[in-house]
């Protein structure tokens, strides 16, 4: 079954002034879609991820949403770590995921509170709601902010680089959410660096690179690639 593009990138050119990083980029993602994008560092995937919600603008070319408002993504950047310095616990943090529904300053309701719940459930914070956010180990910070993910609802999932320098345990928990994700149709693309964890966990992938940019089944994307190709 192929499902309709969720996003279509046409002839799409992205960079910074006279620096273009990404060249006359055409390929449409499917709806469903669990996409690794790989490629070596400074070859573009956290720029893609900004053109896409919308931070740069491209220098050439369109990106071309469907079925999904821009305000539908939900992006998890590159390890955050200015956020952590925040002085909110756990649970504000995660509640932060509800923002579209209770705005900035709402007051969270019986209802939701029970979803905050469930979500840090979810990713086994369950006994840690009021810690600081500056008291988390680098793996935990990363198990809040999926939660918040889970509360955001998104069709459309950006993950930038989720595992670096993450325990290999809170790793398997959070692809086992990420299979969750995917199995309820919606879209993910993650950014990853570690070609057996891309192979064995995503059907997809994109590889950015000058000259030979591949998108397709994840076997054959990575075949030609140098071991060292994707670090
Ligand atoms: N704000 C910026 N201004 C100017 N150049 C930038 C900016 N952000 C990124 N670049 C440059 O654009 C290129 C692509 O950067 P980008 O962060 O998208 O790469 P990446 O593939 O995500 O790399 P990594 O794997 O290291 O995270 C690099 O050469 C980088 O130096």
């Amino acid at each position: 079954m192929t499902h309709p593009p969720a996003i279509r990138f046409h002839n799409l050119t992205l960079g910074y002034g006279r620096h273009k990083v990404i060249q006359h980029l055409n390929m449409s993602i499917p709806h469903g879609a669990l996409l690794a994008v790989v490629g070596a560092n400074g070859a573009g995937k956290s720029t893609l991820f900004k053109a896409l919600m919308g931070e740069l603008k491209p220098l050439g070319g369109s990106i071309h949403l469907h079925g999904v408002g821009l305000r539908e993504l939900a992006y998890l950047p590159q390890r955050a770590a200015l956020e952590q310095n925040f002085p909110i616990d756990v649970h504000d943090c995660v509640a932060m995921g509800l923002w579209r529904q209770v705005g900035a300053f709402g007051a969270v309701s019986a209802t939701q509170e029970s979803r905050i719940a469930a979500a840090l459930a979810s990713v086994g914070l369950d006994g840690m709601r009021h810690v600081p956010l500056s008291r988390l180990s680098g793996g935990q910070m990363q198990r809040a902010l999926f939660a918040r993910l889970l509360l955001q609802d998104a069709p459309v999932i950006l993950l930038d680089e989720p595992f670096n320098a993450i325990d290999e345990k809170t790793i398997q928990d959070l692809l086992a959410l990420i299979q969750q994700w995917h199995q309820q149709g919606r879209t993910v693309l993650a950014v990853l660096h570690d070609r057996e964890r891309v192979r064995r966990h995503f059907p997809t992938a994109l590889l950015l690179a000058e000259g030979q940019t591949r998108y397709g089944a994840t076997a054959k994307v990575l075949e030609q690639v140098p071991e060292r190709g994707i670090a």
